[in-house]
């Protein structure tokens, strides 16, 4: 089953008409490693300003969603376009938010330097103007607000500050698609939402289409349009309400899964052992709030 109920907000109008107009379009995809199969059949439009997260267990294939959405690995049967390029040949069509990762303490790249990463000269083909690149990294920093540690050396920043700096890597340029893996990881409740504000502001003003790998679907509840939620080699598309369910879940895993909602966050409850998932953790995240303790990331 596949329940495809989503919608494209805050981009100015109707999208997902025509096929061409797809940021990410995959047509009767399969992955395969030897006889296991993650997904098969897989028909999907990602539109242009739209927030669809992939979500799923341990092993469910959601970095390897991604892999193919880069080029960096291929499609068993079907295909993947980006952009109206096929996978791996979009270039800078595409923005990538890796996993939060720290810098040796001593490392002496400065943080504008990080972002510089992502200005110099891959867009226009030839390196830019000093002054000029120089203005693009002034411009987004400013946008993701890390100005004020421009010159810190990335080793001092802390988790928040870096994954900052990394969004402004990514969007530099106004990619149209912004594949990002797990970006909350390792972050405080404070900096996840700042990150995850971020990556939605980008979306809402620059019209890309946002696709967003992660464990749990709380921190970007507010944000998504449809999820991809992968688990034992099948799949389910649609909004978080169509998706999120008692019955949608347990009919996805094959076993008695409940889904409830607790102060507005999701809680799911009952996931097979062998599958380590996050998703535990919305008990005692729903229940720390509750008793306005701040959650651990
Ligand atoms: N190149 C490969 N060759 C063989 N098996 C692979 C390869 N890449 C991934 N796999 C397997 O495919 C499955 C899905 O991996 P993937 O990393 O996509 O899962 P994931 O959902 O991102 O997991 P996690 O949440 O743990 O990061 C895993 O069982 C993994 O071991």
């Amino acid at each position: 089953m596949t329940v495809d109920g989503g919608r494209a907000r805050g981009i100015a109008g109707p999208g997902g008409t025509r096929p061409s107009a797809s940021a990410v379009a995959l047509r009767g995809a399969s992955l395969a490693f030897g006889p296991r199969t993650l997904w098969s059949g897989l028909d999907l439009d990602i539109r242009p300003g739209e927030f669809f997260a992939v979500l799923g267990p341990n092993g469910s294939g959601k970095t390897s969603f991604l892999k193919v959405l880069l080029g960096l690995l291929k499609l068993t049967s079907g295909s993947a376009t980006i952009a109206g390029h096929p996978a791996g040949a979009a270039g800078r069509d595409i923005g990538y938010i890796p996993q939060q990762k720290g810098f040796a303490s001593d490392a002496s790249l400065r943080a504008r330097d990080l972002v510089g990463l992502g200005v110099d000269g891959h867009r226009w083909g030839l390196r830019l103007a000093r002054r000029r690149a120089d203005n693009e990294i002034d411009s987004l920093l400013e946008r993701v607000g890390a100005s004020a540690y421009a010159k810190v050396p990335v080793g001092q920043l802390s988790g928040g500050e870096l994954q900052r700096l990394r969004v402004a890597q990514a969007i530099a340029g106004g990619p149209s698609v912004l594949l990002c893996d797990e970006p909350l990881l390792a972050l405080d409740l404070n900096h996840q939402q700042a990150v995850s504000a971020l990556i939605d502001r980008q979306r809402s003003e620059t019209g890309a289409a946002v696709v967003f790998v992660t464990h749990e679907i709380n921190p970007i509840l507010d944000y998504v349009d449809r999820i991809l939620y992968l688990a034992q080699g099948q799949f389910r598309i649609g909004s978080p309400e169509e998706v999120m369910t008692t019955e949608v879940l347990s009919d996805l895993y094959g076993s008695n899964v409940e889904v409830s909602r607790v102060n507005g966050r999701i809680v799911v409850l009952g996931l097979p052992d062998a599958t380590t998932h996050l998703h535990h953790d919305h008990v005692h995240s729903a229940l720390a709030l509750d008793q306005g303790v701040e959650e651990e990331a």
